[in-house]
């Protein structure tokens, strides 16, 4: 059942609060059962970190962990390192609920998983479990379906854009996961993103001997780069812009014939991105103009939206959350910064969902090397399991009280109502601003 259909008929009524309870109960007690084997999963995929799209030996671990205890597992499900596993409680006359639990589990380049994504799908996974021990030991109010998407390339790529457009998030009505940080946090803001490869194409000649037959693709990276600087100056402070060179030429006595640079550009609303994109894709440009190259604007296939937030569910996973003893952080300056960008931003245009952070047991920051260690250290299990049962208890209020699941999907209504009337007519100016890019390549 979708969000936009009613569920008027559906486990209307008193909420029994002590099944809840003793459902909770069982969450908590069937995850610590787990803890050895959930610890050694998120273990085993620490220890090979592999890369968007290439999570092969992750996807293996987690299908064959699903399929050892008897989950309906589709392990290349419409990608290669994509799986669902699902479990469905006994039929009732009440119509189905659809819980999704989502996974990541591919790692950084160089870094490993310096983002944590082992212990995301470990979440995930033990949520699940813990989720399903509860409900097959009583009668839920109605038929649950529990979902776990194994969603690749969340670094580099967007596999959730792909499940998207495979349809992956029809049948859902509500979708979780959490993501490893600093400080335990129900939402924090995760801005939209659009990745761009800036290709040069200029002429090799001898850089002593006759330089001036030579059009200088590394002029132009520096300009752009240059230029992009420059627009930081006028740029909102919400915007954010990083770009690396990822070829540069081969040697000084070769003009260099062609360059490439890999830029990321972020706002808190797509209609705020395709405004920086048109900037950004001005100062590409001038770069070529003014030396003479040619250039290609290559853009990756999936823009990341935004995360919407859903004020009823995080209120609900704040509850759960510090009955197990989180601190949830009142910092503002952590609560209004940018954290990054996620495609579960745009998970949340198609099903209410929540994307809180979580607390590993260290200081260190994402994408370093000291987060890759946290993220494989024991002390972040605790952290891990806490935040898994905080999301499960969650699923179980959703569950147990319809009038709360309304209310998640009014919140979700209005924000993507909002989100909608402010992102329109976006989509012409966008395209216009990578268009003359034609990159069949990236
Ligand atoms: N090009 C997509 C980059 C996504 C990446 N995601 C994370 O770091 C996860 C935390 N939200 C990012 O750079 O934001």
């Amino acid at each position: 059942m979708g969000p936009d259909r009613e569920q008027s008929a559906a486990g209307r009524g008193r909420i029994d609060m002590s099944l809840l309870k003793q459902c909770k109960q069982r969450v908590s007690d069937v995850i610590e059962h787990e803890s050895g084997q959930l610890h050694a999963l998120s273990q085993d995929i620490w220890k090979a970190p592999e890369l968007a799209y290439q999570e092969h030996a992750a996807h293996h671990l987690l299908t064959s962990f699903f399929s050892s205890r008897a989950w309906e597992v589709q392990a290349h499900y419409h990608l290669d390192t994509a799986f669902r596993a699902q479990w469905t409680s006994e039929p009732s006359d009440s119509p189905r609920l659809h819980v999704a639990f989502l996974c990541e589990y591919d790692a950084l380049p160089g870094l490993g998983h310096a983002c944590g994504h082992n212990l995301i799908a470990e979440v995930s996974v033990a949520a699940a479990l813990g989720l399903r021990g509860a409900l097959e030991s009583v009668h839920p109010p109605r038929q649950i379906q529990i979902t776990v998407l194994g969603t690749p390339a969340e670094e580099d790529g967007g596999g959730k854009v792909d499940l998207i457009k495979a349809g992956a998030f029809e049948d859902m009505d509500v979708v979780f996961m959490a993501h490893p940080a600093q400080d335990d946090a129900a939402y924090l803001p995760d801005i939209a993103v659009h990745d761009v490869t800036v290709k040069y194409y200029g002429k090799a000649s001898h850089a002593a001997a006759y330089p001036w037959e030579g059009i200088n693709a590394l002029d132009a990276a520096i300009l752009a780069y240059n230029n992009i600087s420059v627009l930081r100056q006028q740029m909102q402070p919400s915007w954010r812009v990083h770009g690396v060179i990822k070829h540069g030429g081969v040697k000084p006595n070769i003009i260099p014939s062609y360059t490439e640079l890999e830029f990321y550009l972020r706002a808190p609303s797509r209609k705020d991105l395709a405004e920086l994109q048109e900037k950004a894709s001005a100062c590409f440009s001038a770069a070529a103009t003014a030396t003479g190259c040619k250039v290609e604007l290559c853009s990756s296939s999936h823009d990341y939206y935004n995360v919407l937030p859903n004020k009823t569910l995080a209120q609900a996973y704040i509850e759960n959350g510090k009955q197990l003893g989180m601190q949830f952080t009142t910092n503002d300056q952590v609560l209004n910064a940018l954290s990054g960008s996620t495609d579960f931003g745009n998970v949340t245009f198609e099903v209410p969902g929540i994307h809180p952070y979580f607390f590993i047991g260290s200081e260190a920051l994402n994408h370093t090397e000291e987060y890759t260690k946290a993220a494989g250290s024991d002390e972040a299990q605790y952290y891990t399991l806490r935040t898994a049962k905080s999301l499960a208890m969650t699923a179980l209020d959703v569950i147990f009280n319809p009038d709360l699941l309304q209310s998640i999907r009014h919140d979700w209504k209005m924000m993507k109502q909002m989100e909608e009337e402010m992102n329109s007519g976006i989509a012409n100016k966008a395209r216009e601003s990578s268009s003359g890019a034609g990159c069949a390549s990236c």
